[in-house]
């Protein structure tokens, strides 16, 4: 016997608990099937849960160089056991509180893993046993992706950590190697230095953080090897020995030469890989691209009728902002609207010390689109809130059109993520940049900086 509803979605993601909470809200008979993670990964395993432990670490940085603000302490330790515990405890919060998302909604949760059985059907193999056989009008794919382990000798047998071992680590190591110096790589890098740990990142493109300008890069670069962290580029990871958590030999080669780096423990942050195979996509007719992605039109739409995709499997931006977007696109065109997943303007920040906020298209993006450019710099040392706090290291960029449009911005400093928000906001009202430079910013803030960050951009 089958059971039949209105909306079946597979994965628990930002997007699809979303659609379900709404759509249940509004009357619809709903059921999520999440076979591990309740509310998906940015609750349980990504975002919150490495922001809690980074905001740990950045305590740690505060309280060692707390005398500079005139302020002794005695001695300190870092005790990575309450470090994981107090992530943890906001990890049973959350989850009580997708629970009561639930029940509120009226959205069913079922804990199981699911598989389409043709285009209309789903089979869940429950977690304590059991097996459902469910039908619906519509189904929802938001499966998320796992870390990539790439397909290095011995690297699998050595058993690396991905972020969500390494974020339940309860033990400093002793020297931590990461494999890809990217998101993953940058935010947990710095954060183990600064808990004590030896770090050294390894990185396959010639510089950190691949997707971003070479000036942001290298200032970042340059802040992190201040803080001791080692940092390979342009490296090839020829092979692994020895078992992570243990002792492991890695032996890595450039243009030039090849050697080998021991370390206690080693991190895989190169990539995700989508959580597509063996469930029946292909079954169901449901399309892949290359990559292994679910293929999805501009309205989401799968290449079966009454299948959609959201998040990360869909191809969407690798951000649990993107997924959420998906899901207000779906919904909106659910009740007879017409978005599409066209001209987003995403936005992202990357949780390092200090952050970098940043929206829009790059120098080098801009300029390979043709575009004639202007550029404005303005080093965070002379925005005066730095002078009050000290946290003046790095620099607000605008990359500003001939019709005075902003184009993109990108903030490596402290607060970064919170005042691009306020840029990005004034591209989405397609404001000129003088709109910001004239503007009355409250003083003594980071975002004050603006005025004179817009001041500076070169005649056209
Ligand atoms: C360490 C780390 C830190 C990050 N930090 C940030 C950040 O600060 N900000 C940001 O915006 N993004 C961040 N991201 C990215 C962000 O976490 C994801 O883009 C976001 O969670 C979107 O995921 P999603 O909706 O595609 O799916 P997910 O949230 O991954 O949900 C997919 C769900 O589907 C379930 N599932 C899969 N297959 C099945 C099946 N067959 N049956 C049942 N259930 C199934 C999975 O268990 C999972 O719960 C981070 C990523 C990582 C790895
Ligand atoms: N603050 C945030 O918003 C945040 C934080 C973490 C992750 N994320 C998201 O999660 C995604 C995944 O993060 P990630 O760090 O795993 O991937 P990433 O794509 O950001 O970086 C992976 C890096 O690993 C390198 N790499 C790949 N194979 C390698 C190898 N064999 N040896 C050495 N280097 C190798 C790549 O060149 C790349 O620079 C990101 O794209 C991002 O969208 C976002």
């Amino acid at each position: 016997m089958s059971e039949h509803y209105d909306l079946i979605v597979i994965g628990s993601g930002e997007g699809g608990k979303y659609l379900a909470w709404t759509l249940a809200g509004q009357g619809q008979k709903v059921v999520v099937v999440e076979r591990r993670w309740i509310g998906g990964s940015c609750p349980n395993t990504n975002c919150l849960p490495s922001k809690n432990e980074i905001w740990s670490a950045e305590t740690a940085h505060s309280v060692r160089h707390s005398a500079q603000m005139g302020i002794g302490v005695e001695s300190m330790t870092v005790d990575m056991r309450r470090v994981v515990e107090r992530k943890r405890e906001m990890v049973r919060g959350l989850i009580d509180m997708h629970l009561d998302l639930f029940r509120s909604s009226g959205a069913e949760l079922a804990m199981g893993h699911a598989q389409l059985t043709g285009p209309r059907r789903v089979r869940v193999e429950l977690n304590d046993g059991g097996r459902r056989d469910l039908t619906a009008e519509k189904i929802v794919l938001n499966l998320g992706t796992s870390a990539e382990i790439p397909a290095v000798p011995g690297l699998a047998e050595a058993m690396p950590m991905t972020h969500v071992e390494i974020l339940e680590l309860d033990a400093l190591p002793r020297h931590l190697l990461i494999i890809g110096a990217g998101y993953v790589g940058l935010e947990l890098g710095q954060a183990y230095r600064r808990f004590g740990a030896e770090v050294t990142l390894l990185e396959t493109g010639s510089q950190i953080a691949s997707r971003e300008d070479a000036d942001v890069s290298g200032e970042l670069r340059r802040l992190l090897e201040a803080e001791g962290i080692i940092i390979h580029t342009g490296v090839n990871i020829r092979s692994v020995r020895g078992r992570s958590g243990d002792a492991v030999e890695v032996s890595v080669a450039n243009e030039d030469a090849e050697w080998s780096i021991g370390a206690s423990h080693i991190l895989v942050a190169a990539g995700r890989r989508p959580n597509t195979r063996g469930i029946g996509l292909e079954e169901a007719g449901v399309a892949l691209t290359p990559r292994g992605m679910i293929a999805v039109d501009e309205r989401l739409e799968t290449t079966t009728p009454g299948i959609w995709a959201i998040g990360e499997c869909a191809g969407s931006p690798a951000f649990t902002h993107a997924s959420l977007d998906d899901f207000r696109i779906i919904r909106d065109n659910l009740a007879g609207g017409n978005r599409s997943t066209r001209d987003r303007l995403m936005p992202y920040c990357l949780f390092t010390d200090p952050p970098l906020g940043r929206t829009g298209l790059t120098e080098t993006e801009a300029k390979a689109l043709g575009h004639d450019v202007r550029v404005a710099k303005l080093p965070m040392a002379r925005v005066l809130r730095s002078r009050t706090t000290g946290r003046r290291d790095g620099f607000m960029k605008a990359i500003i059109g001939p019709d005075d449009r902003l184009l993109g911005f990108a903030m490596l400093g402290a607060e970064g993520g919170e005042v691009m928000a306020a840029v990005h906001v004034a591209m989405l009202a397609g404001l000129p940049y003088t709109a910001i430079r004239d503007a009355i910013i409250a003083h003594p803030t980071n975002a004050e900086g603006l005025n004179a960050l817009f001041s500076a951009v070169p005649r056209a």
